[in-house]
């Protein structure tokens, strides 16, 4: 099958799909012309932003399985188009919004204190302390338009600033404010007038567009900062630009133009406005996090996998709780396949707290996992029973009351072995808190070695030299232990596989009585 990749993702995502056999064209900044002509010989289709998935390209995608946003926002792809053709569209969202709400205190900070023109200053040679006189964040009142993902992580960082946080979403709730310390309004009338600095995180859509224009900019207090991570179009560039030469918008910081990709915007005049071009999500860790993901994602779409974040054609019934465990699952059923070398007989699920709204769900998820290495995970809520008997497994999933402190766990268990995993926080990352009984807490690489071991000093040194020695890195490590064992399990992350010449060393300098290398 073909996958064509048209905004660059890291390198990882390609190789990734590439090594599950499908072939991977990168054909970045294509003209419309040449998507419409290209498209229809491909099964699968990743953009970013800079891709205008158009109903008219998804008429053309005569083969088109699964649509993939490296990214956030599908506001790009014409996603009625898509389910009205039966093409699920997946996107990656959470992968950014930790950039995205650093970029915004970046922006906050450098518009406050105007760090651009300063810095320029001194680049054409003039020193020129009194020129820039900058403001505190401390003790001003931010106002945070959208309380969603971004909105939420900047309410943290800025209330870290000592900033007074208010906020202006309707649909957000009281308790979701107040958990993230917002005082929250009912109407931006009420806000505009008290707020020192603004911060916009909606998405864009009819309601928001030019959401802050003219008159909204004559309720702002003067002096105000404004900084717009979110999209082009939300602030009228023209209205702000006419308040920032009367002196009344002190600095603004907008990292999304109504223009993009063009760079033109009335703002350009300013010093005080700093501008980026759409670098919110453009880190190396969002990128490494957007770009393998999706990888996962549309080869998941494409073996007939659930994808856990399709964004049109999800029943109703399939909540975010249940969702986050989707993958979640799949890792575990990788696990425990490579811990018992093959296809286990007996595969038991439990599932506590509210990821537990949809047991099918989860038993797909984790059969596939299971199945994956052997590359015949085409395991859907549907088949999932019938997949099970034809390849001898024998399954059974339970709901439990013990939910072991966590809001929501899954444990597996598959011929005597143990894994168990959740899912906490906003980064949607899934953390193995036991495996083999051995309490831990670690979210797994790509790569992993475990090791049992008698608890002996010394034994991490031996490990770390020898790993050292082969030039194979450890990225992160953790160590179970079990009251009712003398011997103890480690965990390793590492950056590239081991061989087994080189486990087989490990484990013979630590009289290991269990070894694995394991690859996700
Ligand atoms: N600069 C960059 O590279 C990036 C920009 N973004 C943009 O950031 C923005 C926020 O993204 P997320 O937090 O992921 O979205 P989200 O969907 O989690 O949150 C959006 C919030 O806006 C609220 N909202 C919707 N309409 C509103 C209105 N009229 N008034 C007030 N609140 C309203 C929603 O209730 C929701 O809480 C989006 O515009 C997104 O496209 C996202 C990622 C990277
Ligand atoms: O994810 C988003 O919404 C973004 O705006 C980031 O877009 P990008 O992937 O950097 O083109």
């Amino acid at each position: 099958m073909k996958i064509l990749v048209t905004d660059k993702i890291v390198d990882e995502g390609i190789a990734i799909l590439r090594g599950k056999g499908y072939e991977v064209d990168t054909r970045y900044g294509m003209t419309p012309d040449e998507l419409l002509a290209a498209v229809p010989a491909y099964d699968a289709l990743i953009v970013r932003s800079a891709t205008c998935v158009t109903a008219e390209v998804i008429e053309a995608a005569k083969n088109c399985k699964i649509i993939g946003r490296a990214g956030v926002t599908c506001d790009n792809i014409d996603v009625d188009a898509a389910t009205a053709a039966g093409i699920p569209v997946c996107n990656v969202p959470t992968s950014n919004i930790v950039s995205a709400a650093e970029h915004t205190m970046a922006l906050m900070l450098a518009a406050a204190r105007e760090i651009p023109a300063a810095s320029n200053s001194l680049h054409e040679g003039r020193w020129s302390r009194d020129e820039f006189m900058g403001h505190e964040l401390f003790e001003k009142t931010l106002a945070i338009f959208g309380l969603g993902r971004i909105g939420g992580l900047v309410a943290e960082r800025a209330r870290a600033f000592g900033m007074r946080v208010i906020g202006y979403d309707p649909y957000c709730s009281v308790s979701r404010a107040s958990q993230l310390g917002v005082a929250l309004y009912d109407s931006m009338d009420e806000v505009l007038p008290v707020a020192d600095f603004i911060t916009v995180h909606v998405p864009r859509t009819e309601e928001t567009h030019h959401m802050f224009s003219a008159e909204e900019f004559s309720k702002m207090k003067d002096g105000v900062v404004l900084v717009n991570t979110a999209r082009g179009g939300i602030i009228d560039e023209a209205a702000m630009a006419d308040f920032m030469a009367a002196g009344r918008v002190f600095a603004c910081g907008v990292d999304m133009l109504e223009a993009e990709p063009a760079p033109e915007t009335p703002l350009s005049e300013f010093d005080r406005a700093v501008l980026t071009p759409h670098l919110g999500a453009n880190t190396e860790e969002a990128q490494a996090r957007a770009g393998v993901n999706i990888a996962r994602y549309v080869a998941n779409g494409l073996e007939g996998l659930v994808v856990p974040t399709v964004i049109n054609m999800v029943s109703s019934d399939l909540a975010d709780a249940v969702a986050n465990y989707i993958p979640a699952c799949q890792m575990c059923g990788s696990v425990l396949a490579q811990l018992s070398g093959g296809i286990p007989k007996n595969l038991s699920i439990m599932a506590a707290g509210p990821c537990a709204n949809d047991l099918q769900v989860l038993s797909a998820s984790a059969l596939g996992g299971v199945l994956s290495r052997q590359g015949q995970a085409s395991v859907s809520s549907e088949n999932v029973d019938a997949s099970a008997r034809r390849h001898g497994v024998k399954m059974d999933v339970s709901v439990s009351a013990d939910s072991r402190g966590y809001d929501s766990i899954v444990s597996m268990e598959a011929d005597g072995l143990e894994i168990s995993a959740t899912v906490p926080g906003s980064l949607h990352e899934t953390h193995i808190v036991s495996i083999l009984r051995y309490r831990l807490d670690v979210v797994p690489a790509d790569y992993a070695l475990v090791f049992l071991y008698p608890d002996e000093p010394g034994q991490i040194g031996r490990i770390g030299t020898i790993l050292g020695e082969e030039g194979i890195n450890i990225s992160t490590m953790a160590i179970g232990k079990r009251t009712d064992c003398k011997e103890v399990l480690v965990f390793l992350n590492v950056e590239s596989e081991a061989s087994k010449d080189v486990v087989d060393r490990v484990a013979a300098a630590i009289d290991a009585n269990r070894a694995w290398s394991i690859r996700l």
